[in-house]
């Protein structure tokens, strides 16, 4: 990943609302942070639109539709191999839309909101977390 501060990969990521619970997603063996929980999502394509790459991810990783409530802040993290900038969107299932299965990840859980602070969180999503607990 050939990336600075001022020209981060883009990648973007979805806080799946349902009811009081939150979809988490543990990535797999093999890859870069293997183990952790993330929300579910991936890399911005050359071109593409966050939002757009927000739902060809859900679709390719979980199988579902979702229709955005909110976007927030953008964090830019520091990984060994690189910088990231990740976009958090709040959203719910769409009506209609299939369950989430997990086509990529080990395992996907629903917890509640105070449940995401947690030791095993992908730590560019701390501050994700942090902002969904206190809201400006
Ligand atoms: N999808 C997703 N990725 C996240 C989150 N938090 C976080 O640090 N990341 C990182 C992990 C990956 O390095 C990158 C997203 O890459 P990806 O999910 O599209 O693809 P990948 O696993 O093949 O990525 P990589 O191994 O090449 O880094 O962003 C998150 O909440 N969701």
């Amino acid at each position: 990943m050939n990336a600075s501060p001022a020209m981060p990969v883009d990648v973007v990521c979805a806080v799946i609302r349902r009811g009081e619970q939150i979809l988490l997603a543990q990535r797999p063996p093999g890859k870069r942070l293997a183990g952790l929980w993330e929300f579910p999502g991936g890399k911005v394509d050359a071109g593409e639109a966050p939002e757009e790459a927000l739902h060809r991810e859900l679709m390719e990783e979980l199988g579902c539709e979702v229709e955005v409530l909110q976007a927030g802040p953008p964090v830019l993290h520091e990984y060994d191999w690189g910088w990231i900038r990740l976009f958090p969107f709040v959203c719910v299932l769409s009506p209609g839309s299939a369950e989430p299965h997990p086509h990529e990840h080990t395992e996907l859980i629903w917890v509640f909101q105070k449940n995401l602070e947690r030791p095993d969180l992908a730590p560019a999503d701390v501050p994700v977390v942090h902002w969904l607990c206190n809201p400006a």
